[in-house]
């Protein structure tokens, strides 16, 4: 996978705070910038594999990592042009344009291009969309590689804003740490492959990137009811809940019992009907309920999950549960996994990014929260975030959240701390889902 396993993530403030942090520490800027243009031209060195670079610079400091990548190329013996936005307005970048020995020619209609285009336009310090005029001449370059210096210029690097899509890249160079700009919809597929150049700040490690899936296997002390016990309600579409069910066995709980179905999608799930579900939460051995698969929002719904709160077990709260849970949710341990439309009707008031977002609504409802989706974020009420970009887009069918929900059950029925246990469950679907790829449904991420 192109992004790294569990590489922080810092938004523009946070490497602004780290930059300074790290000049406090004795590394100056100057050198951060030498090291990330050395990077950058490492990079397109490789890339061009001999052919000419043209090194577009913008008026910031990204400006000034391009004029060092330029330089440094030109070094090595490439061919490199460079051509320039505007003249540089930081110190930095103008030092940096000071060593480039090399023209500088205006970024016009007329300019040559070039087989590779690397792309140090505007990083984290962009504050409004690129103009129509800029926007109109970057797609000229389309359909030439592509390396883009820390964000493809023109996306918002914290992720919120939508803004003119830029020049797509083949590659993207992220400086220092990720930017949700890499990890979120809609600039993350403008990044193409995203690479992590370590420039040495010392990124804080409360957002990060989705660490590996690694299955632990069972020591020898194991039992079934060690190894996690899961109880799944069903509703009225016991399909989904059987889903779960069987999701919930697949991911590594050890018994599991699917309340209110007729029938179970393995032998080894007990099928009951609904009247022994207050029995069942009260058994001690049981690790965790999953209530909301296949269970539209009305009374019979509350009533269930009002019961799975008062039992005081951890809980899974999928689709109409999150809301009808929502209210009286203070303090329990809870994971929540809505889609952006089961999301939008939790939690109405929440702008931003979606990261933004699903730490709110972490933080306000106590969760640990799962907003699904093609960059699934996870978040927990103490701010840790993980960001599952790239997913596997053939999860994009019905039934598959239904899977998630079960292995968020088994996860947290083993004892892991919920955040943790979401992150392992979110890691679980999608090493099963790639393991599958083209023809995905849901069935085939339970089965063998
Ligand atoms: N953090 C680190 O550790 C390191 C960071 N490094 C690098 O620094 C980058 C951040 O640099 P940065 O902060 O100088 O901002 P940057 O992205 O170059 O753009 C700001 C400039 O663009 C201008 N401008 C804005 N919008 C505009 C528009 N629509 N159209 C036209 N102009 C517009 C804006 O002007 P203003 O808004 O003031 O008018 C300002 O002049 C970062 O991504 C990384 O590459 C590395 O060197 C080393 C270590
Ligand atoms: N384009 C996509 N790329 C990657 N994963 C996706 C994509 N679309 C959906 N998913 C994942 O598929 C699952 C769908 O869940 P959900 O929408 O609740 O479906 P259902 O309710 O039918 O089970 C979620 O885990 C979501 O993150
Ligand atoms: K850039």
């Amino acid at each position: 996978m192109s992004v790294p396993a569990d590489a922080p993530i810092l938004t523009s403030e946070a490497m602004r705070a780290a930059e300074a942090l790290c000049a406090a520490g004795g590394t100056s800027l100057a050198e951060l910038m030498e090291r990330a243009g050395a990077a950058a031209a490492d990079l397109a060195w490789r890339m061009a594999a001999g052919a000419p670079v043209l090194v577009l610079c913008g008026p910031g400091n990204n400006g000034g990592d391009g004029y060092v990548a330029a330089r440094r190329l030109a070094e090595r013996g490439a061919s490199v042009r460079v051509a320039a936005l505007a003249e540089p307005k930081t110190d930095l970048a103008r030092a940096a344009r000071a060593r480039w020995t090399g023209g500088v020619e205006a970024l016009t209609d007329e300019m040559a291009p070039a087989p590779l285009i690397a792309d140090a336009l505007f990083g984290v310090g962009l504050t409004r969309p690129l103009g129509d005029e800029l926007a109109e001449r970057l797609r000229r370059f389309a359909g030439r590689r592509v390396l883009a210096v820390d964000v493809p210029s023109g996306v918002d690097a914290d992720g919120g804003r939508d803004w003119t899509p830029p020049l797509p890249a083949d590659i993207t160079l992220a400086l220092g740490a990720l930017k949700p700009a890499h990890v979120l919809l809609p600039a993350a597929p403008y990044c193409g492959r995203t690479l992590l150049a370590g420039i040495g700040i010392a990124a804080d490690r409360g957002m990060t990137t989705l660490p590996r899936f690694v299955g632990e296997a069972p020591d020898a002390s194991t039992h079934k009811f060690s190894r996690g016990m899961v109880l799944v309600r069903a509703g009225p579409m016991p399909g989904a809940a059987g889903l779960a069910a069987a999701a919930a066995l697949r991911a590594g709980a050890g018994y599991v019992v699917l309340s209110g179905a007729a029938r179970a999608p393995f032998s080894a799930v007990i099928a009951e009907d609904g009247e022994g579900y207050a029995g069942r939460l009260d058994d001690a051995r049981l690790g965790a309920v999953v209530v909301g698969p296949g269970y539209p929002a009305g009374a019979a719904l509350d009533r269930d999950v009002k019961a799975a709160l008062a039992s005081g077990k951890p809980l899974v709260l999928d689709a109409a549960a999150i809301a009808s849970a929502l209210p009286k949710l203070g303090g329990m341990t809870a994971i929540l996994t809505p889609h952006e439309g089961e999301f939008a009707r939790a939690f109405p008031d929440f702008g931003g990014s979606k990261i933004e977002r699903a730490r709110a609504a972490a933080e306000q409802s106590g969760a640990v929260v799962i907003c699904k989706g093609a960059d699934t974020i996870v978040a927990a009420p103490d701010g840790r975030v993980a960001a599952a970009w790239p997913g596997c887009p053939w999860l994009a069918t019905a039934g598959t959240g239904d899977v998630l929900a079960g292995a968020c059950g088994a996860m947290l029925a083993h004892g892991r701390d919920p955040f943790d246990a979401a992150v392992a469950a979110v890691g679980w679907h999608i090493v099963r889902a790639q393991a599958i790829g083209p023809g995905l449904v849901a069935d085939d991420l339970i089965r063998d």
